[in-house]
């Protein structure tokens, strides 16, 4: 007789912000790119999916649950890592004829994002490395994050760099079949762990044009984006390891801020034009400008404290270093005092900076913040996916 027994795995995965931006796919099918970027893990502790993969001879479908909703798993990137994860589970069984056959059970997948899905803060790379990462414990599969990162990217492919903590580079790769299209870890978080994040969320609100559409007009109509595969990322990428080795945080913000530019100019120069950033977005590009200005002049030496970058959304994410806190976040507190997300731990220690000095001139930027941004998401660097014993179902 058939044995009912449940078997599970749950796992914590974290969202990660680019530094240098993934754009465009060498290879749709396969999810290969055209460049090479490089991402910031933020802390669980903030923004995380929480995923349990279950199975037993019982279970009659493979299905997924995400926030309590039924999910399409139909497609063909969540089919494509379910078989590659299934093929491996079937290596091992066969190797150890003792082993469960999990491999032949269907799966049952439940996961929770405790931040917006789907409004460009990343969902669907922490959502693919959580779901990879949980059946891939479930299986016991003995692979590094580096070979689980090749499944994952087949989901989406900003979901490699989730499922390692701290500084992350997905190299683009040459071969054909995408086997050296993986992620690596370029420095863990305790390398650089003073690295802070604050999210200005513009939007809550699901995209127009979903990153995956966007890029692919993009390779296909941009003169722009032919120099920014061929020079700009190759030549950043290097610059952005090493600022991150030194922890060098005046090149780390130069690099993030013009790479950030340089996709969206590259997104202007798509046909049809698309435009992620809005009048908000601008708002908080004007006021990191001003913070770093005002900065350098009092200081008298060159030397950002902040960096702004965005993704294909409004929101903007300003990375800086712990020691700038008040500079920084004290002086956004200032202007965004009473949205939602100051509260808790980390909002609390921040301190309210009203600086004339950073603010003169910035009537309309300041403005168009309080109007624009309705909350504000407060983090870190931090860790790679993390088991767990809390499941789902
Ligand atoms: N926890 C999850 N488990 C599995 N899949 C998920 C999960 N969360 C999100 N996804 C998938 O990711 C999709 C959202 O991805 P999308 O790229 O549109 O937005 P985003 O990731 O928030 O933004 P971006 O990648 O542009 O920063 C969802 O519709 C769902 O298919
Ligand atoms: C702007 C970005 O956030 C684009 C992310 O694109 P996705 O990873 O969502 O795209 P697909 O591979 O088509 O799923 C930049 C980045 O994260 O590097």
């Amino acid at each position: 007789m058939a044995s009912d027994e449940v078997y599970r795995a749950s796992t914590y995965a974290p969202v990660n912000i680019a530094v240098i931006k993934y754009w465009g796919k060498r290879d749709p099918k396969l999810n290969l790119p055209t460049n090479s970027s490089l991402s910031v893990t933020l802390s669980q502790d903030d923004l995380r999916t929480h995923t349990t993969a279950s199975c037993s001879s019982s279970t009659p479908h493979d299905s997924l649950i995400l926030n309590g909703h039924d999910q399409d798993i139909s497609g063909a990137r969540t089919q494509a890592c379910l078989h590659d994860l299934r093929q491996h589970r079937q290596q091992l069984e066969s190797s150890d004829p003792s082993l469960p056959k999990l491999s032949t059970m269907k799966l049952k997948l439940v996961s929770e994002n405790n931040f917006p899905t789907a409004a460009g803060l990343a969902s669907s790379a922490a959502g693919f490395a959580a779901l990879v990462r949980a059946i891939a414990d479930l299986y016991a599969l003995p692979l590094t994050p580096t070979q689980l990162s090749r499944i994952a990217r087949q989901g989406s492919g900003s979901a490699c760099r989730s499922l390692m903590g701290g500084y992350v580079a997905w190299e683009k790769g040459t071969a054909a079949d995408g086997s050296d299209s993986v992620a690596y870890e370029v420095a863990p978080a305790h390398h650089w762990l003073e690295m802070r994040a604050l999210i200005l969320v513009a939007s809550a609100a699901k995209k127009d044009v979903s990153s995956t559409a966007g890029m692919q007009q993009t390779v296909a109509s941009s003169s722009l984006f032919e120099k920014r595969v061929d020079e700009v990322v190759p030549k950043r990428m290097k610059a952005m390891e090493k600022a991150v080795q030194e922890r060098d945080f005046e090149a780390f913000a130069r690099l993030s801020m013009k790479d950030s530019n340089n996709f969206h100019a590259c997104c202007l120069d798509t046909d049809p034009p698309i435009f992620y950033m809005n009048d908000t977005s601008r708002c908080a590009v004007r006021l990191c400008e001003a913070i770093n200005s005002h900065h350098e002049t009092q200081s008298g030496k060159a030397g950002a404290i902040c960096a702004y970058t965005f993704d294909a959304g409004p929101n903007a994410v300003v990375y800086y270093l712990a020691d700038n806190e008040q500079a920084v976040a004290g002086l956004f507190k200032g202007i965004l005092q009473g949205k939602e997300g100051w509260e808790g731990k980390r909002g609390g220690s921040v301190k309210e900076k009203e600086d004339r000095g950073v603010l003169e001139g910035m009537e309309v930027a300041v403005e168009g913040l309080k109007k624009g941004v309705s909350r504000i998401i407060l983090t870190g660097v931090g860790d790679g996916p993390q088991k767990t014993e809390e499941h789902l179902c």
